[in-house]
């Protein structure tokens, strides 16, 4: 290897694998570099047949060689070395197979806090004894790391009766799989693609769930793509969409709903929960503030026919815990107990669908 050559190796041992965590020098996806001054060949030899990282760590190599020698600009050629025939596999099985209950929350737009009612919600679960997961799915701001204060978590990757599996982070007795914890901010937008929903799947099968009770997924504001993905990868026994009462989001919601109940998706829709539904200043115990409408969730789901789980008002720790990893429900009883409400429907609805 020439000393140029050298350079732009110990330039791509700064690009590290997502799912393993090691740079792709030392653990020898950089198979093989030509290069002079005019232009440069570099090989991958991804270990797994079809890499869903393949594609963004190729980009990361051009940009990042382009970076270090400007003069090689638009002249790398970045290959994925031919995949050797792929050993004979044993039949996977989705780690979701033990699962009871998987649930999708949903939102007709973004901010209205779908998020931070998975994640309440999930805690009201834990504390009722069932065992809880969540898979945030949300590629455009995933937020359960921060939620739930598991930021800094790097995903393991072990393997168990010959199957390779993903460690959830695990706080408090709650298993969270999270896109956050494969994505830098910046990466988001290669992200949203088929790319995300690759690595969702990915998420979703080889989590190691170990048999739940529920399993809570957090998907993207609105509907698209990485719904119809998710959804059709497992069997979702309900679907639950968060609103504000404004009409603006009510109106959305009826997209989403449809979304779940269109032919070939069918998935039950649990309820609507309205979010935000007023605020009530502590000085004014008595005093019930309409900032967003009244009632205007409550009122499409009467419409159309779908029912009313519940609504949570504007409670300032609501948002404090969702910035410092403690979700509410935890510290607020008031908050604690609409979230029980709404939980005992939920879970009401489902053991009467099981039976
Ligand atoms: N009931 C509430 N009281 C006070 N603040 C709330 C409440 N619900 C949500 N929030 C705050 O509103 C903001 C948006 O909430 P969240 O991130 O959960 O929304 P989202 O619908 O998941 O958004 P996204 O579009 O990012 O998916 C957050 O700062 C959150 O803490």
């Amino acid at each position: 290897m020439t000393e140029y050559e050298n350079r732009i190796k110990s330039v791509l041992g700064g690009i590290v694998h997502p799912e393993t965590g090691e740079d792709i020098v030392s653990s020898g996806i950089v198979e093989h570099i030509t290069a002079n001054g005019q232009d440069a060949v570099i090989t991958l030899a991804f270990r797994k047949r079809r890499d869903p990282f393949a594609n963004s760590i190729k980009r990361q190599v051009t940009a990042a060689v382009t970076e270090a020698f400007p003069e090689l600009a638009g002249k790398i050629a970045v290959t994925e070395k031919e995949e050797a025939p792929a050993p004979p596999v044993k039949e996977k099985v989705s780690s979701t197979a033990g699962i009871r209950h998987i649930l999708a929350i949903a939102s007709g737009k973004g901010g209205v806090g779908k998020s931070t009612v998975t994640a309440n919600l999930a805690v009201t679960l834990r504390d009722m004894g069932y065992s809880v997961g969540i898979l945030d799915a949300d590629i455009y701001g995933p937020s359960m790391p921060k939620m739930f204060g598991v930021e800094g978590y790097t995903p393991q990757a072990i393997l168990r009766d010959e199957q390779e599996y993903i460690l959830p982070a695990e706080t408090g007795g709650i298993k969270i799989a999270s896109i956050g914890f494969f994505i830098s901010p910046d990466d988001a937008l290669i992200w949203r693609g088929p790319m995300a929903t690759t690595a969702l799947k990915q998420l979703l099968h080889q989590t190691l769930w170990e048999g739940l009770d529920y399993l809570l997924i957090d998907l993207p504001p609105g509907t698209g793509d990485v719904h119809l993905s998710v959804v059709g990868e497992v069997k979702v026994n309900g679907a639950i969409v968060v609103s504000t009462p404004q009409q603006v989001a009510v109106a959305d919601v009826r997209r989403g709903v449809n979304m779940f109940r269109a032919e070939g998706i069918d998935v039950p829709v649990l309820g609507i929960i309205e979010n935000m539904a007023w605020f009530t200043p502590a000085e004014l115990p008595n005093n019930r503030y309409y900032l967003f409408g009244k009632g205007g969730a409550r009122n499409m789901a009467r419409t159309e026919g779908i029912d009313f789980l519940g609504d949570i008002p504007i409670v300032q720790s609501v948002m404090e815990g969702g910035e410092n990893g403690t979700p509410a429900v935890s510290i607020h009883p008031e908050v604690k107990k609409y979230y029980r409400e709404i939980a005992d429907k939920i879970v009401e609805k489902l053991e009467k669908t099981d039976r």
